[in-house]
């Protein structure tokens, strides 16, 4: 463990300084493209100003004959592509494959002042973010890069999930983590299959009901409720995140078709605490953006609570409720995310413009 005093300090001679902050940058939708198959990397162009982060993958969902074309497939848009208000990602090869040092060795020198952020795949513990941490603290000071690359954990691993604390406080880079719902499920032995999202099987059922005489009729009809398999990795996720002042995403969600359950997915992820979640097909952006945005209504509330609530402190009655210091700090929330989507999202600026604030 690095001591306080050299902890922001940069790891190579030549480094740029890591970050003390992480900026909230706008992130509802992670977009995964294969930047190696040419019907997607030709969409990616008309997709900056779409999509908060545009995410170049390398890892699963690539096969391993076309590593390669991957790599230079990236390599190619990022030089080619002004990103503008959108974000440029990465998903490199996880630590333990073959594929990984070229990634990093190509990618830094070649478009590290073009990437945002470099996904970490199967993130294991702290020792793995010291190693990508000095490595591209080495690539970026023989680059010349003037800012650093940031660096996102996957969690997706029963190790990853136990070291979560230590992982998130591995750096000054690290911007935040996401759930590998698939590779975690595989790892911990859950026993689905799907990629994230929740099962048929995962379910409380009500009591069975009673006759007159309180005996219970098992073989009678109950409700029953399906519940979220991935309720305590996302909380574990927001706490550590909240913590150390990163920020946390939902992953996959593979059912493409099932939009409902994606959008359902989604924003329980949104309302514990999540600012986002991955796309993996342009259907799923249109879900994030509009999910992972406060509503109009939530956003009218919130300000009505911040007017009403004056300084912050002490309880009022709106609309036969009562507010005080803590939901005023919650209402806060809600409004700041507000503005800075405002800030790159016209239609949202006109929509949250439009509020009027009622006493
Ligand atoms: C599970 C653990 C993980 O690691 S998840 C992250 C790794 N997986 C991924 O990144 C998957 C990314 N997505 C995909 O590969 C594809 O979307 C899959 C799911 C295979 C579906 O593709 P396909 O059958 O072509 O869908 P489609 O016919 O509906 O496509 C319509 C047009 O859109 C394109 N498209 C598709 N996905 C993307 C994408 N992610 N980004 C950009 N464009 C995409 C397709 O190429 C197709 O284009 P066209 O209309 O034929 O020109
Ligand atoms: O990489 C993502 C996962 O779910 O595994
Ligand atoms: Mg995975």
């Amino acid at each position: 463990m690095r001591p306080a005093k050299d902890f922001f300090a940069p790891l190579a001679v030549g480094a740029p300084a890591p970050p003390r902050e992480i900026p909230a940058r706008p992130s509802r939708a992670i977009h995964f493209f294969d930047p190696g198959n040419e019907k997607m990397a030709a969409k990616v162009p008309a997709m900056v100003g779409t999509v908060d982060v545009l995410l170049g993958n390398l890892e699963d969902a690539v096969k391993a004959e076309n590593k390669e074309k991957s790599r230079q497939g990236l390599v190619d848009i990022g030089k080619a592509t002004d990103f503008g208000p959108t974000q440029f990602w990465t998903r490199i090869n996880s630590l333990d494959s073959p594929w990984v040092l070229d990634d990093l060795t190509t990618l830094v020198p070649e478009i590290g002042h073009k990437l945002d952020v470099i996904m970490v795949p199967k993130v294991q513990g702290a020792e793995d973010i010291h190693y990508v941490d000095r490595l591209l603290a080495q690539l970026e000071a023989k680059a010349g890069l003037d800012r650093p690359i940031l660096v996102h954990a996957i969690l997706e691993t029963a190790r990853g999930v136990a070291n979560i604390e230590e992982i998130c406080a591995a750096s000054p880079r690290m911007q935040g983590l996401s759930l590998g719902p698939a590779d975690l499920a595989a790892d911990r032995r859950m026993k689905t299959t799907r990629v994230g999202g929740g099962h048929p099987g995962y379910v409380v059922r009500q009591d069975p009901v009673k006759d007159d005489l309180g005996v219970p009729q098992y073989d009678a009809e109950r409700t029953s409720y399906q519940q979220d398999l991935w309720h305590y990795t996302i909380a574990r996720m927001v706490d550590a995140c909240a913590m150390h002042g990163i920020y946390p995403y939902y992953g996959p969600f593979g059912d493409i078709k099932d939009t409902v359950a994606c959008e359902d997915q989604f924003r329980n992820a949104f309302l514990l605490g999540c600012v986002g979640a991955w796309s993996l097909h342009p259907v799923q952006i249109t879900i994030a953006n509009k999910v992972f945005s406060p509503s109009v209504e939530d956003v009218a509330h919130a300000r009505r609570v911040i007017a009403a609530m004056g300084d912050g402190t002490g309880a009022v009655m709106i609309d036969g409720k009562m507010e005080d210091d803590a939901s005023v700090k919650q209402c806060q929330v809600m409004v700041a995310l507000a503005e800075e989507l405002a800030e790159i999202d016209p239609e949202l600026k006109k929509a949250y413009d439009a509020i009027e604030v009622t006493a």
